[in-house]
């Protein structure tokens, strides 16, 4: 029952209850975890940059603080806010005795029987009650049990509340409490210094005891007076000061407004401000001690369930401390200052006080009036945490906060007291205290040293002007605080430009004020200095680490190349295993890489592919070896299929000779393609030889694009020996200024289907003729084209000359495009000697303005076949004419078939591939029905079948069969 919250009350504020503080947690007693960094991972774990540490640290505002002038104690600039805690005895039984037996005062509460019984209940309870809830850990901490129902019911546990500036225990004694906590207010107080102590805690828990005390235990105000005015007579008579005292209370009567009560006898009436209000001037002791007597018969108090004799309103005692008239030729404004003692009603719970009326309206102003003061700390707390967050104006929420709002705002230096009970009915009480106040120990108060009493500085400095004032022509009067360190140096050099005479005395306040900013501004740069050393020794500690961690990196770095290498020449040897491995599996019998060397310094490349069975090569090669001279392939010896493809893009600088040569020499299918692709400057020859020695079908292109300067000479031959059919397409590309031949020979010799396809592009500026011959000699049947395209400016001959000599047939087509100023004579040749079908195609397209000559000549001797087909070009000149008579006269009047319908071909095709007579007559034949003889495979002995092109279209019996077929 007792842990239920009680009904909302009108006129109250819900305060917001700080969160459940957990229990520290137990220290753990295992051994602790390895907490060294695996070995595995040497990488130093770099940790981030420490920037909030830095601005964290707790740097000296002033390192070297400049003592007072005249006090004996150095002034911190920067402290926390002191709380103090102080434990009441248990049962006080003059207390008790006091409440059971006093005379029932006519303010005293309660006057109703029922409250009555249940104040006497309450009584007996706290008789009975032994059991304490707070114990004193040390000095500084006390551990919080809550009784064990609560314990039970709602498993809180014991808290420890530690920080404590200092933990009286309940045995203390005033003047313990004096020593430790007030004295050091009271010595800074009578060094000019202002300072205030407030009172906090529950109803009933010491306060007004520990603030005010009784006769025989007086309490810090008499304590404090007594040391003042023991002091003030020891000290210097010029230093000596007047005391004042004024003692007021702030008072809600009725739940009515605030009002401010003069309790100095013969005090003015309520009023809303502290103006007007007497300040009793104190002798001695004694003469304060009553005058705080008689206060407080005036204080309102009242009788409560808590406390016999309750406080109703916070009274404040001030304390001011005036210098006396010697020194009141100084700045009489800076003389103050003031010692304040607040002791504020303790807060009250309406459950357990069971307050009703007035004393409930009481309640609610003092409670409201703690609550606003614990307001104002928490906002200075987050202010100072976070200064973004704005510094709220809580203390204009009540009277008693707007008086001590400098204090509440960290302007002035101030410190607490909490008074607590220790009983464990008292432990709600005592835990929402402890819980409230515990946080303001972290408020700071920074740069408050405006109540360095710079009264005494301007004293001490006026002191040295007038006695050192001769010596005062290069230093000033603060010079002399040289042993204070350097730092004071710079901060009196203003005062330097002291001079001599009557200037010497004249310190007014305007150097004073000077003196000080220039204090402030030296604090600041040591500070500034010193986060500025700190962050130093951060970054230099994490470049450290990052050096470590660059080591490693790079030793990782060095193990990992030595494994790339390994893992190259493991890749190579595996290349080498997989090369063999190809091999052998494309060939049965045994192969042998004869040589394959690529280097990039190397002086020759050979490919040389050697073996038994049908065989695929294909070397394609790009080298830009600077020291390469000859390039060379080579292809099959004996009983192969051989399709090789050489396709080279050489840049090297000195190569001089590529060749590439394909010598089949028995019973081969011959198909080889060579592209050159040649920059090399130094070229000056290339050459391509395909020369099948015995019964094999050669297919060959040759695709060469030249551009080195050099090149003078480009040759392509092939001479197939015997029973070969020979398909040979050459293009040629040049642009070597040099060149000066270029000449491509098929040379059949016997019994063998030639198929030629020239196509020059030649742009040489130096070449001089152009060849292409087809000479074959023996029962051949020929197809040919011929297709030239010259810029060459020099070009004067071209030359095409097919010589079928015997029985063959011949279908030609020539196109040249030539486009040489100097070119003089374009000769194509055809003799067909012996029984021959020659079906020409002639397409000549010639620009050259020089053109003196431009030959056709067919010479037919015996029965021939002859479809020609013409189409010239030329520029008008009486040779052409001549040569066009020519060719129309060199067509036989046999009467066999002639057609001379010319039908306009399309030079942009470059390749036209025309169909042998025999192959038209073929398809007559087999539109008549007649069945060709079986033909017997050429070149065929792997019984590989032929395309129908490259198919025995020259044989003999299917050339018989068919003159035999036209004869009838
Ligand atoms: N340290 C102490 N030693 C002996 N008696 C004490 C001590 N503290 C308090 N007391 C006694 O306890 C009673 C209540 O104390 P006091 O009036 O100072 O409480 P309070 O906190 O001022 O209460 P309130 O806020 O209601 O005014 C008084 O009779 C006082 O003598």
């Amino acid at each position: 029952m007792e842990m239920k919250s009680p009904p909302p009350c009108p006129n109250t504020v819900t305060v917001r209850r700080n969160p459940h503080r957990r229990a520290r947690p137990t220290p753990s007693t295992n051994p602790p975890q390895n907490i060294i960094p695996s070995s595995t991972t040497n990488k130093p774990d770099i940790l981030p940059f420490p920037i909030e540490d830095i601005m964290s640290m707790e740097i000296p505002q002033n390192p070297q603080p400049d003592p007072p002038l005249s006090s004996p104690t150095p002034a911190s600039v920067s402290e926390n806010l002191r709380v103090y805690l102080r434990i009441r005895p248990l049962v006080s039984p003059k207390t008790s005795k006091d409440v059971i037996g006093q005379e029932r005062n006519k303010n005293a509460w309660p006057q109703n029987p029922v409250a009555k019984k249940n104040s006497l209940k309450a009584k007996n309870t706290k008789k009975r009650s032994s059991n304490i809830c707070i114990s004193v850990n040390d000095p500084q901490s006390v551990t919080l049990s809550p009784p064990p129902a609560l314990q039970e019911s709602k498993r809180i546990k014991s808290v420890v509340y530690e920080g404590f500036s200092r933990v009286f225990a309940v045995d203390s004694s005033q003047n313990e409490v004096y020593e430790n906590m007030v004295k050091p207010l009271v010595e800074d107080f009578i060094n000019g210094k202002n300072g205030m102590l407030a009172a906090l805690g529950p109803s009933g828990s010491g306060k007004t005891h520990t603030v005010f005390g009784t006769a025989k235990e007086p309490g810090m105000v008499p304590l404090a007076l007594q040391h003042i005015f023991k002091q003030t007579k020891e000290s210097d008579s010029k230093l000596s000061r007047s005391f004042y005292v004024s003692i007021f209370e702030i008072y809600s009567e009725g739940g009515k407004a605030e009002r401010i009560f003069d309790l100095s006898p013969g005090g003015a009436m309520p009023q809303s401000t502290v103006k007007g209000l007497q300040q009793v001037a104190i002798n001695d002791p004694a003469h304060a001690e009553s005058l705080i007597a008689s206060a407080m018969l005036k204080r309102s108090t009242a009788t409560t369930n808590a406390n016999s004799q309750s406080s109703r309103s916070q009274c404040i005692i001030n304390i001011h401390g005036l210098l006396n008239e010697y020194d009141k030729e100084l700045d009489v404004q800076s003389n103050n200052c003031m010692l304040t003692i607040v002791d504020l009603a303790g807060a009250e719970r309406e459950r357990r006080t069971r307050n009703q009326g007035s004393r409930l309206l009481e309640s609610n102003f003092i409670n409201n009036t703690s609550m606003v003061f614990g307001l104002c700390l928490r906002s200075l707390l987050e202010h100072q945490k976070n200064p973004k967050k704005p510094l709220q104006k809580h203390f204009q929420n009540s009277l008693l906060t707007r008086y001590l709002r400098d204090y509440l705002e960290g302007k002035k230096r101030m410190a607490l007291v909490l008074t607590v009970k220790p009983g464990e009915e008292d432990y709600l009480d005592t835990v929402y205290l402890l819980r409230q106040a515990s946080p303001y120990m972290k408020i700071k108060f920074n740069n408050v040293d405006e109540q360095l009493n710079s009264v005494h500085q301007k004293r001490h400095i006026q002191s040295l002007c007038r006695v050192e004032a001769p010596k005062r022509k290069k230093y000033c009067a603060l010079d002399s605080n040289e042993t204070e360190g350097k730092s004071t140096g710079d901060k009196h050099q203003l005062l330097e430009e002291v001079t001599d005479g009557p200037q010497k005395s004249k310190f007014d306040s305007t150097n004073i004020a000077l003196v000080k900013d220039d204090c402030v501004d030296l604090t600041i740069r040591d500070r500034n200095h010193q986060i500025m050393q700190n962050f130093a020794k951060a970054l230099w500690n994490i470049l450290k680490e990052y050096k470590e961690k660059l080591m490693v990196a790079d030793k990782e770095i060095e193990s990992l190349n030595e494994n790339l290498g390994s893992e190259k020449s493991r890749y190579i040897k595996l290349e080498k295993e997989f090369e063999d491995f190809k091999s052998c599996c494309t060939c049965s019998k045994e192969n042998s890489m004869e040589a394959l060397k690529v280097d990039t310094d190397f002086h020759a490349k050979v490919y040389i592919a050697g073996n038994e069975c049908s065989n695929f090569d294909e070397a394609k090669v790009k080298l830009h070896s600077p020291n390469l001279k000859v390039s060379e392939c080579a292809g099959a010896t004996h009983d192969q299929d051989v399709t090789s493809r050489m396709d080279e893009s050489v840049h090297p600088p000195n190569l001089k000779e590529p060749k590439c040569s394909s010598t089949p020499t028995w019973d081969l299918v011959f198909s080889t393609q060579a592209g050159v692709e040649l920059h090399s400057p130094n070229l000056e020859a290339t050459e391509c030889t395909s020369t099948p020695t015995h019964d094999q079908d050669v297919i060959s292109l040759v695709c060469e694009s030249v551009h080195s300067p050099n090149l003078t000479e480009y040759k392509c031959s092939s001479t197939p020996t015997m029973d070969s059919d020979i398909s040979t397409q050459v293009e040629v590309r040049s642009h070597s200024p040099n060149l000066k031949a270029s000449v491509c020979i098929s040379t059949p010799e016997h019994d063998q289907c030639v198929t030629t396809q020239v196509d020059e592009g030649v742009h040489s500026p130096n070449v001089k003729e152009s060849k292409c011959r087809s000479t074959p000699t023996w029962d051949q049947d020929i197809p040919s084209q011929t297709e030239v395209k010259s810029h060459s400016p020099s070009l004067k001959a071209s030359e095409c000359t097919i010589t079928a000599t015997h029985d063959q047939d011949v279908t030609s087509q020539m196109g040249e495009s030539v486009h040489s100023p100097s070119l003089r004579e374009s000769k194509y040749t055809k003799s067909p000697t012996w029984d021959q079908d020659i079906s020409v195609q002639v397409d000549v397209n010639v620009h050259s303005p020089h053109s003196e000559a431009s030959k056709y000549s067919s010479t037919q001797d015996q029965a021939q076949d002859f479809l020609t087909k013409k189409q010239l070009d030329l520029p008008p000149s009486e040779e052409d004419v001549v040569s066009s008579k020519q060719c129309n006269l060199d067509v036989p009047d046999c009467g066999i078939r002639s057609d001379n319908s010319c039908k306009s071909l399309n030079l942009k095709k470059p390749k036209r591939r025309l169909l042998p007579a025999s192959s038209i007559l073929l398809r007559d034949i087999t539109a008549f029905g007649i069945e060709d003889e079986p033909q017997k495979p050429k070149g065929n002995r792997g019984g590989k079948i032929l395309p129908a092109n490259e198919k025995t279209q020259g044989s003999i019996s299917l050339r018989r069969l068919l003159q035999s077929n036209l004869r009838l």
